[in-house]
């Protein structure tokens, strides 16, 4: 299912965040936001996923969810949200109970994304057992147990440190190579953006606006950090960061 997002606008109490957005989301792409602190990217993701309508343009979904999908856009959040007091196929078997699926099919489903997740083992550790990298693991796997047509991921590494961050960027790749999904892939981060993204959407500061769009056609599977055409992209993206960030200066002095 692509996603087409044609002249989105938003304002907050009549100020302006988001301005003119149009961006087409491809089945089977990781599409990365990234921008200078408050430009509108999580606005957006939110505006995506229907927890709030613009207040001007469309957002249209063209094509038909997976088979078996239960809830086609699905959040995976930066700090995980797991219910404390449920095992890791508890928390994975909470966001499939609600559909009234038979319990030999929840349990199957469970195995099957905590094998693609490389969690079998942890199947009944609580959340206070894991480290951080093993629960974004666990929020990972409920996230992919409903079928998303498109999974809206919000700063999911941030938590994170800078090794478990690159184990996790391997998995995200192992598990987009083994079976492509699409996102949308909300990052301050422009190293996980060059390695994760195959599209980078590069926002101005409040209000947000699209200021470029980068492709980067290498396989997933073939980055690796400090690559040189990946660290290409990097710089021409961190120059026009840099342009953001020394105009939003300007901006405070002369209005200061
Ligand atoms: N519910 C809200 N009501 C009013 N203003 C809001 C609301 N949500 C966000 N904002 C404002 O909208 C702007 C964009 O916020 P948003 O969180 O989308 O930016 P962001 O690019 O994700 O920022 P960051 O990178 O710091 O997480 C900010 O100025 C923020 O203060």
């Amino acid at each position: 299912m692509d996603l087409h997002l044609d002249q989105i606008t938003h304002r907050y109490d009549g100020a302006p965040v988001l301005d003119g957005i149009d961006l087409h989301i491809p089945t089977g792409r990781i599409v990365c936001l990234v921008g200078p602190s408050g430009c509108g990217k999580s606005t957006l993701l939110r505006l995506v996923g229907g927890l709030e309508r613009p207040s001007e343009g469309d957002i249209r979904q063209i094509g038909t969810p997976p088979d078996g999908c239960l809830n086609p856009l699905t959040y995976v959040f930066q700090d995980f949200a797991l219910l404390p007091w449920r095992t890791v196929a508890g928390n994975i078997a909470l966001v499939l109970e609600d559909h009234g699926l038979p319990k030999s099919r929840i349990d199957a489903v469970i195995t099957d994304v905590l094998a693609r997740t490389n969690l079998s083992d942890f199947r009944d550790a609580l959340p206070k057992q894991l480290s951080g990298g093993m629960k974004q693991r666990v929020a990972i796997a409920r996230a992919l147990a409903v079928e998303p047509a498109v999974l809206l991921m919000d700063e999911p590494l941030s938590a994170l440190d800078s090794q478990t961050r690159e184990l996790l960027m391997e998995d995200l790749v192992g598990l987009w190579t083994r079976q492509a999904f699409t996102a949308v892939y909300v990052t301050h981060n422009l190293d996980e953006a060059v390695r994760l993204g195959h599209r980078i959407v590069l926002l101005s500061r409040r209000p947000g606006r699209i200021r470029d769009i980068v492709e980067i056609d290498t396989d997933l599977a073939d980055r690796r950090a400090g690559q040189a055409d990946l660290e290409e992209k990097r710089a021409h993206l961190w120059s026009l960061m840099r342009d953001e960030a020394r105009a939003a200066d300007a901006e405070l002095v002369t209005h200061g």
